[in-house]
């Protein structure tokens, strides 16, 4: 029996409407019977290599219609010209593809984490980005973790993208003498100065970066440690030293921010002195673009003008890269202009450390979710971060915060005991909260927040929500995306669909960047303009993989056809 693809599509024009999606074209495309030949014996692992000598490409130029004399090269679905890993193939058939989790996360690296079996183990264990934060580690240290995390994907099939995290130029202490940590106990006194000791620091001693750190502080002051994980009041100040007693005890971490209060308002004059981009920030996205990685996030933005700038540097140093610009919230300026800041941005953190130390902490939860909505309405990527467990421990309903694209673990993964364990702990907890939110939305109508009219998504944003609708109503196995550049697969997970997006694209630098945004599968797939041979490869890819079968109902868009497609997988 031949098999055929049965399709029900629409090809939208510029005077698209919603309600004209009514089931109406109908066509069989008959393909070539050794197009299902598969080879079951290929690994699960490949190499990137293997994508630009085994790609099946058919003609472009040929017609709809296969003709199996004139395609002699598919006589066997080679299921390498595919990359995916293990973790996302093993993930869609325990989960069911309805199922598989949409939420991505960031882990960050540090000494807990940077050898190659560390690194695996977070791989397998779902991490979809790792973040380097150029607060630590030298760049000999970083580049060994951009290695294996390099070596990962090309031999394991991997897309782990590289967040290079700015150090910024607040204020912060400095490293404590080359020690892990120092506990600081109630009711202890401590200095905290602007000299420097090196390896010979003094007990209960804190250098600071910022010179003008004992002129700008007042006896009485309050002095909190990494957004109030500790306090301290400031009691005394003798030349450079401050001295401090201990109110909230807790763990010091080196280079950990400090910020100072008065009278319950934060004092921060000096921080308006100090650039947002400093110019050790600078020889670090030097490093960071010669290095090649996927995003750069940059602390402390104060205006949307900072990452105009660095998106401009980056384009002349290197023109032909792909580098996404994160803007790192975290600050009360940076508040102010969230609107410019973002639009100006590939996306945006909710830094919740340090903007814990800047903001009233109880207003956290309520910013967090305004950045998340701004985000989703500028199509912009978003990322939640810092004391996730906790609140997400004490807030176990799902809100609008919860559907931001990524979570981020921070000190869980960089220094923790159990950097496996919080990542098994963010997943399921993720899992559990989109399941909430899908169930939630059962009985009403599903509309996506209204994309901004800053942001011009035209027709392929009518028709990213229209495809994103008829796959809510029609219970779709998936939604299927064809996407040179991304752009159609983010406005695809902008919609928040309830089924997985498989976004097919064409480079493994397009494919790590998808795999910060929700809900998105991405793979490296070498596809032509052809819509019906792309659709014909990928079923067979697909299926000798397991990952769809007959009778699956998919719905396809694509950046070359403005048309949502219906599929019954043949
Ligand atoms: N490369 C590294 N080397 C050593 N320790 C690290 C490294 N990366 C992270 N850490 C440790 O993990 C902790 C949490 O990491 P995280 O990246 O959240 O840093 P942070 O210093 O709190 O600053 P930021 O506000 O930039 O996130 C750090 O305070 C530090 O102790
Ligand atoms: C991640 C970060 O920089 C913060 O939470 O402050
Ligand atoms: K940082
Ligand atoms: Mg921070």
């Amino acid at each position: 029996m031949t098999p055929s693809i049965t399709s029900q599509s629409l090809r939208l024009s510029s005077s698209f409407s919603i309600a004209a999606l009514q089931p109406h074209t109908f066509s069989k495309i008959p393909l070539p019977k050794s197009h299902l030949r598969v080879s079951r014996q290929a690994p699960l692992f490949k190499p990137i290599s293997a994508v630009q000598s085994n790609v099946l490409l058919p003609d472009a130029s040929k017609t709809a219609t296969f003709q199996p004399s004139n395609a002699p090269h598919l006589t066997a679905v080679n299921t390498e010209a595919m990359e995916v890993d293990r973790a996302t193939e093993v993930e869609l058939k325990e989960n069911g593809s309805r199922s598989k989790r949409r939420t991505k996360i960031v882990c960050t690296i540090g000494p807990r984490t940077c050898g190659f079996d560390e690194l695996e183990a977070l791989a397998v264990g779902g991490m979809n980005v790792a973040r380097i934060n150029m607060c630590h580690g030298t760049h000999e240290w970083n580049r060994k973790v951009i290695e294996h995390v390099r070596r990962l994907n090309e031999e394991r099939g991997f897309a782990i993208a590289i967040m290079m995290d700015t150090q910024g130029s607040e204020i912060h202490m400095g490293d404590l003498g080359g020690a892990t940590s120092s506990k600081a106990e109630d009711g202890e006194i401590w200095t905290f100065t602007v000299r420097s000791f090196g390896s010979n620091c003094p007990e209960r001693t804190i250098s600071v970066n910022y010179d003008g750190f004992a002129e700008d502080i007042k006896v009485g002051d309050e002095l909190l440690v990494d957004g109030g994980m500790v306090r301290f009041v400031v009691t005394e100040k003798i030349g450079p030293d401050v001295i401090c007693c201990c109110t909230d005890p807790g763990l010091l971490l080196p280079r950990a921010n400090l910020t100072f209060w008065r009278n319950g308002s934060l004092v921060q004059e000096h921080n308006a002195m100090l650039p947002t981009i400093s110019s050790k920030d600078w020889l670090d996205i030097d490093y960071g673009i010669a290095e090649g990685v996927d995003f750069i996030a940059v602390s402390f933005v104060k205006s949307a003008e900072v990452i105009k700038h660095l998106k401009s540097y980056i384009a002349s140093r290197s023109p032909a890269s792909n580098i996404a610009v994160i803007a790192k919230i975290e600050s009360i300026d940076s508040l102010k202009n969230l609107n410019e800041i973002i639009l100006a941005s590939d996306g945006a953190m909710v830094a919740r450390g340090d903007l814990g130390a800047q903001v009233p902490l109880e207003q956290v939860p309520s910013i967090q979710e305004k950045i998340v909505q701004l985000c989703r309405q500028l199509n912009k990527p978003v990322i939640v971060a810092s004391q996730l467990l906790e609140s997400m421990i004490e807030y176990p309903i799902p809100t609008r915060a919860e559907q931001a694209d990524a979570l981020m673990l921070s000190g869980e993964s960089a220094m923790g005991q159990f950097p496996d364990k919080a990542l098994a702990v963010l997943r399921s907890v993720s899992l559990r909260i989109e399941k909430w939110c899908r169930e939630g939305k059962q009985h009403a109508t599903f509309e996506p927040p209204p994309i901004s009219s800053s942001v011009s998504a035209g027709i392929p944003g009518e028709i990213c929500n229209g495809a994103a609708k008829i796959a809510n109503k029609l219970k779709a196995s998936a939604l299927f995306v064809y996407t040179k550049t991304g752009q159609m697969a983010s406005l695809l997970s902008r919609s928040r669909p309830d089924c997985p997006i498989f976004a097919f694209a064409p480079t493994s630098s397009v494919r790590r960047r998808l795999n910060l945004q929700w809900g998105l599968v991405p793979f490296c797939l070498n596809f032509s303009d052809d819509m019906e041979s792309n659709l014909n490869q990928t079923f067979s890819l697909l299926k000798a993989r397991g990952l769809i079968k007959s009778g699956d109902l998919i719905i396809v868009v694509s950046d070359m056809l403005q048309s949502i497609q219906v599929i019954n997988v043949p």
